[in-house]
């Protein structure tokens, strides 16, 4: 459904000069500097999936999210996502895609959203019938009916974001761009943002390609990772397989009755420890869990056991620390 390849795009950026003479002189005589934003990437994504495009400040996600939907031109490389040329078949591409920068608004500032939903869908030309159903099913699930009718400039960060997503999906479209669609919302407008995207893509098979620093994100949505830095495609694959490659591995906190007894258990590494509390990392390679338990109810009395996958940000710290990134 989504073919990019050898897509490149760098930006000519003028050097600023310091000094009033240097200033001046920079009046007639532009000095420029040439940023490679993206260098020549591959991939394909196929309808129905969920893909996670990662990597560090600057590594070209946004860049790239801005050619795939048609409002930057790439230098070189193609890019035929439903048959069409974003940058080229505009007009009737943005009809099959929804787009949403969490740093940025397609709304109208001044108006009540209701009002930016409806010019909405005078430029997509929306018919009546599906307008409304779709915005039945938005306004419902984004639980959007109280502030429907309030100016976006009043709405808070977490409200104004789930009205983004519905105003990206008025249309009906069958791939959705997400840009840090959760940035900045508190735990609660996450999780709710996080759960409409799984069921949009569920129910209706919609394809989204998702940016985001938040690997909450990732671990929740993404069936794939595209891992991108320095302008360039490292690791295309499942998380899982990643978490494979970076070693298994899983932290058990245990809570027991005063001691200071060694808990020095083969295949774990101790992580902190109080009188009564201790954090253990265990390569699951190397130990099984309910071996360890066993060992460490030998030593000391347990009080209670949590076991816990490691947290995803670890493997991607390390897949980072990999790529030089
Ligand atoms: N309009 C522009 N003019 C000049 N340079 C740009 C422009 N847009 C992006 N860049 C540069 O291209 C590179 C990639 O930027 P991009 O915004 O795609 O990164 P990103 O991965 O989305 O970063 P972040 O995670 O910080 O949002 C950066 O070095 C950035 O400074």
């Amino acid at each position: 459904m989504i073919s990019v390849e050898g897509l490149s795009k760098s930006f000519k950026v003028a050097k600023r000069s310091t000094g009033l003479r240097q200033a001046a002189k920079s009046l007639f005589v532009r000095d420029y500097t040439v940023v490679k934003a993206i260098d020549g990437i591959t991939f394909q994504i196929p309808s129905g999936e969920i893909a996670g495009y990662i990597g560090p400040n600057g590594a070209g996600k946004s860049t790239t999210i801005k050619m795939l939907s048609g409002i930057l031109v790439p230098d070189a490389g193609t890019c035929t996502i439903m048959g069409y040329t974003p940058w080229k078949d505009r007009t009737a591409y943005v009809k099959h895609i929804g787009v949403v920068f969490g740093q940025r608004t397609q709304l109208w500032w001044d108006v009540p959203v209701i009002d930016s939903f409806e010019l909405l869908r005078d430029i997509y030309k929306v018919p009546d019938a599906e307008f409304k159903r779709n915005f039945d099913l938005l306004v419902e699930t984004l639980e959007l009916q109280p502030i429907i009718h309030t100016p976006v400039r009043q709405l808070s960060l977490g409200q104004r974001m789930r009205c983004e997503i519905a105003a990206s999906l008025l249309h009906g479209p069958d791939i959705l761009f997400l840009d840090e669609p959760t940035i900045g919302l508190d735990a609660v407008s996450k999780i709710a943002v996080r759960q409409f995207i799984k069921t949009i893509n569920k129910e209706k098979g919609v394809t989204v390609i998702l940016t985001t620093h938040d690997m909450n994100d990732i671990e929740a949505l993404a069936d794939r990772i595209l891992l991108i830095g320095n302008g360039s495609l490292l690791y295309d694959g499942t998380l899982q397989s990643l978490r494979t490659r970076f070693g298994a591995g899983k932290t058990i906190t245990i809570d027991y009755r005063e001691s200071s007894d060694p808990l020095d258990i083969p295949g774990t590494t101790l992580v902190s420890r109080s009188a009564e509390r201790a954090v253990l990392a265990v390569d699951t390679e190397q130990a099984k869990i309910s071996d360890v338990i066993a060992r460490l109810s030998a030593r000391v009395e347990l009080l209670d056991v949590a076991v816990e996958s490691r947290p995803i940000e670890e493997t991607i710290v390390r897949l980072y620390k990999e790529y030089r990134i």
